[in-house]
């Protein structure tokens, strides 16, 4: 799913409403009845409901809500913020379709507003992505109240206030929304951590916007959703073999870190690898051979910490290191000879991030177009520095990917999957239960799996963050949020690509 800015989104309104011969107040009154649809399913008629409209054509849509509320039976008091006869003519086209029973409120000052109930719901139709400045004075106070009030907040498109594609003035005075409804596609703001408190549960309904200008409207940033996972993902052919799934490598673990070796073990296998060979220090031979017995395991001389790599790098289709490596000189050298002399694609991550980041040298000799990165935030700003904000952040990890020509995984809530051409996709699936030691690793060794399989490098880190949150989401409804662990995600991996392969 494409994620267009508010100006790709109003070329797209006016597209639409040229293509489809209709009038942009019928493209409005279509948003209003799927903004209405879902509210009907979320809220009953017996809640009091209050509509905050500004002067666009977000509050245009406020009054259609109303409207169509008011038919359906709920109370609805409208509260219309500024001078009408400035608004747009959509607004006032809306502003006169209103029935006599629903008497609109102009609010010329902020103490005008009434109390809302606690128990009532406000509907934010303020602001959408017309806003071009920090809202200052009335609108502020006004925003302030409604912010102070106990009702359930749900704002129509974005919460008010909110920039849609870049960084919100600090100044600024946004609504915190419990809930955000938003047409045909999901905006770059939902998407942020930042914002989580102003844009609540967001959900995304269409207005038919016509598919053809969507797909021909060039950006930078996706959103990978169940649909795109499912296309990504290779049924097996009958007459494959373990050969054809690949043999990967896994270079992890260390004295005291060898269960990440095990995590990033049993995903790998769970996640369709043909063979996996373990590259670990001595001490963890018989944890690996006990714990994983379908891998083998390739013990390192040194016994604490691995110092060097197999004799021969030439058996494996890809190679993953970092889960509990740690940061020992000898472990720096053998990080060294790996990126010197293996042909084939890397997946590196943790310890091996931060053994790189410290290093120009290392840096240097990254080999293009081979390279996947999966840092969490913190090993990214090692990696590639520190940024002000989540938006600069992002920029950072288009110009990182296009100067190292490799894929990066930045994880987070919505991980980011950053590719050498600047292109992002986020991630749809996972939750907070997997904030918890281990899921990085795990996430490893389902990456490394699927370029064994000869998915492309973005194509795994796409499916591979999908389905590793999937297992997240699947394991969620088992043991919530709280007790997961990483395990679980890899007892609910089988389930998660089950999932992908119905149709
Ligand atoms: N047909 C369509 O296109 C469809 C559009 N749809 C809906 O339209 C929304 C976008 O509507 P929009 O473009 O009219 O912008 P909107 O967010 O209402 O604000 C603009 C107004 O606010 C004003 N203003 C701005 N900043 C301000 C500030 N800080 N402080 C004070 N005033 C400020 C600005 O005034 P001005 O800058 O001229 O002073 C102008 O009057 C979109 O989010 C979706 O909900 C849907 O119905 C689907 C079909
Ligand atoms: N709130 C969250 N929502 C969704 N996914 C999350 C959340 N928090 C963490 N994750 C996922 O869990 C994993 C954590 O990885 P990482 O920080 O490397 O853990 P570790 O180093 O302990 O293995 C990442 O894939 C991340 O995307
Ligand atoms: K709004």
């Amino acid at each position: 799913m494409k994620i267009l800015t508010a100006a790709q989104t109003r070329a797209a309104d006016s597209f639409t409403i040229n293509q489809q011969g209709i009038a942009s107040v019928d493209l409005m009154e279509r948003a209003a009845k799927a903004f209405t649809c879902w509210f009907e399913n979320k809220f009953r008629p017996d809640k009091a409901i209050f509509v905050f409209c500004g002067p666009g054509n977000n509050g245009g849509d406020g009054l259609a809500v109303a409207r169509l509320l008011h038919a359906r039976g709920y109370v609805v008091q409208v509260l219309i913020v500024g001078d009408t006869e400035k608004a747009s003519a959509d607004f006032r086209l809306n502003l006169k379709a209103l029935p006599q029973e629903v008497k609109p409120v102009v609010v010329t000052e902020a103490v005008a507003t009434p109390t809302v109930p606690a128990d009532a719901v406000i509907v934010d139709a303020l602001f959408g992505t017309g806003l071009n400045r920090p809202v200052t004075g009335l609108y502020a106070a006004i925003i302030a109240n409604i912010n102070e009030s106990k009702a359930c907040l749900v704002a129509i498109d974005i919460p008010s206030d909110l920039y849609t594609d870049s960084q919100t003035p600090a100044a600024g005075a946004v609504v915190k929304a419990a809930y955000t409804v938003s047409f045909e596609l999901p905006k770059l703001a939902f998407l942020l951590p930042q914002h989580e408190e102003l844009i609540g549960e967001w959900h995304v309904v269409p207005i038919g916007l016509d598919a053809g200008f969507i797909a021909a409207t060039p950006t930078s940033y996706h959103l990978t959703c169940l649909n795109s996972a499912q296309q990504l993902l290779k049924p097996r052919s009958k007459f494959s073999h373990k050969g054809t799934f690949g043999h990967a490598l896994l270079v992890c673990g260390s004295y005291g870190k060898m269960g990440a070796a095990v995590l990033a073990a049993q995903a790998c296998l769970r996640s369709g690898v043909g063979l996996l060979t373990l590259r670990a220090p001595a001490a963890g031979y018989t944890v690996l051979q006990t714990a994983v017995p379908e891998a083998m395991t390739l013990a390192d001389t040194n016994k604490k910490h691995l110092s060097s790599l197999p004799k021969e790098l030439a058996p494996y289709t890809v190679i993953g290191v970092g889960p509990g490596i740690g940061q020992e000189k000898t472990t720096r050298a053998m990080v060294g000879q790996l990126l010197a002399t293996a042909s084939q694609p890397l997946v590196i991550d943790a310890d091996a991030i931060n053994l790189i980041a410290g290093s120009d040298k290392l840096k240097a000799m990254l080999p293009k177009g081979k390279v996947i990165f999966t840092p969490h935030p913190k090993e990214f700003e090692r990696l590639a520095g520190k940024t002000a904000n989540n938006y600069e952040r992002l920029e950072r990890l288009q110009e990182f990917c296009r100067e190292f020509s490799c894929y990066l995984v930045l994880k987070g809530s919505h991980s980011a999957v950053g590719t050498p051409e600047g292109t992002i996709y986020f991630n749809s699936t996972g939750n907070a239960g997997m904030a918890t030691g281990g899921t990085g690793d795990v996430l490893t060794g389902i990456i490394t799996a699927l370029v064994a399989q000869q998915y492309s490098l973005e194509a795994a880190c796409r499916l591979g963050v999908y389905v590793h949150g999937l297992a997240g989401d699947l394991a969620k409804a088992e043991v919530g949020e709280i007790a997961m662990v990483a395990s679980d995600l890899i007892r609910y991996l089988p389930q998660a690509f089950q999932k992908l392969l119905q149709v």
